[in-house]
């Protein structure tokens, strides 16, 4: 009989999940997903359901990889708080399933996950397509993407300095005190961006709030937030003047406001960059648009699993 489930909390994942152990293995899932063999990865582009009510969405992401022994699912909510709310814009929980049983081995909360692992794609689309001799980076926005961005950005590169703005000064402010180097508090976009050789954009704005007129030619773009087919971040100056990479082509296609808006072509998957199928312009201005993947998630839930099983067996 199988045993039940095992249920890990945020505060476990934080302390069992790390970026040296997490990119390597998110690298090399994005480049399973972009070869798109049925037999190694499935995941489809996920489920969205509206909840009109509260101003949200759930979504579902399923994950199978065959290969790699991994069943899970995500399931997400997401809203568009305003600023203020004490409510949390996003809520998830990993299930990690048995593929041949079908049981559930571990449910595991998905915050800390969610937050890692984005800026973790972020980081491998940075070390991929920025320029090598970058030296400012910008954060628009100060909630949890933009603390967890701060942290691995400036755990793998040497950036001279770090921007940060947000709407509010007061969270500015709040943004600084939290984390633990340096960083120049900005109180225009333009400010933050200008000269900005890489440029990380994670607000719940649904307009424009970053202008390509700003934006230095050659300048990498990391845009995390707009996650809805009517939701911008960017705009249409920046999109059409860049080479834009997706996480998935069909997600930025059935989900990115700012892909589908502007019209313009996602050129290539950044797995297909990391399967060297397509080319890494670092000479020209880029965006990464990410939506967040099913297979992110699943490949960072079997890590937090396997350690989290390691503890327990040294324990014994
Ligand atoms: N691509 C992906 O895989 C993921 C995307 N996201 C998205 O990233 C974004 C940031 O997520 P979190 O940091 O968790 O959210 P959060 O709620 O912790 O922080 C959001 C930030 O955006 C700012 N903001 C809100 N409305 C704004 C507006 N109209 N203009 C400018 N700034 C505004 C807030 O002041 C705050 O600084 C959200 O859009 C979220 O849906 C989140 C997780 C994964
Ligand atoms: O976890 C993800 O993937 C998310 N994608 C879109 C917005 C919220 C979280």
């Amino acid at each position: 009989m199988a045993a039940p489930p095992v249920i890990i909390s945020d505060h476990e994942v934080a302390q069992l999940l790390h970026y040296k152990d997490l990119i390597p293995r998110l690298e090399e899932a994005l480049g399973k997903f972009s070869r798109r063999d049925t037999a190694e990865v499935i995941q489809p582009v996920r489920t969205t359901l509206p909840l009109r009510k509260h101003n949200g969405f759930m979504g579902l992401m399923p994950t199978y990889m065959e290969i790699d022994g991994i069943l899970s699912t995500k399931l997400l909510c997401f809203y568009k708080r305003e600023d203020g709310s004490n409510l949390p814009s996003t809520q998830a929980t990993v299930v990690l399933m048995d593929p041949e049983y079908g049981n559930v081995k571990a449910v595991i909360d998905g915050k800390v996950i969610t937050s890692m692992r984005t800026a973790a794609a972020s980081a491998i689309s940075a070390k991929l397509l920025m320029r090598p001799e970058a030296e400012i980076l910008a954060i628009l926005g100060t909630g949890k993407e933009a603390l967890s961005h701060y942290n691995v950005f400036t755990e793998i590169f040497s950036f001279k300095e770090v921007r940060v703005w947000s709407r509010t000064r007061e969270n500015a402010e709040r943004f600084c005190k939290s984390v633990s180097g340096p960083v120049t508090l900005c109180v225009s976009v333009e400010e933050a961006v200008r000269g900005a050789d890489a440029i990380v954009t994670v607000t719940r704005c649904t307009e424009p709030v970053l202008f390509g007129q700003w934006v230095k030619p050659g300048a990498h773009v990391a845009a995390v937030g707009a996650c809805r087919p009517n939701w911008r971040e960017l705009d249409d100056v920046l999109m059409k003047g860049a080479v834009v990479y997706a996480d998935s082509r069909e997600g930025a296609l059935a989900e990115s406001g700012d892909v589908i808006l502007s019209g313009v072509e996602v050129f290539a998957e950044i797995g297909d960059v990391v399967n060297g199928t397509k080319p890494a312009y670092r000479d020209k201005t880029t965006v990464f648009k990410s939506l967040g993947m099913g297979i992110e998630d699943a490949v960072s839930a079997k890590l937090v699993l396997d350690k989290w099983n390691a503890n327990q067996a040294s324990r014994r």
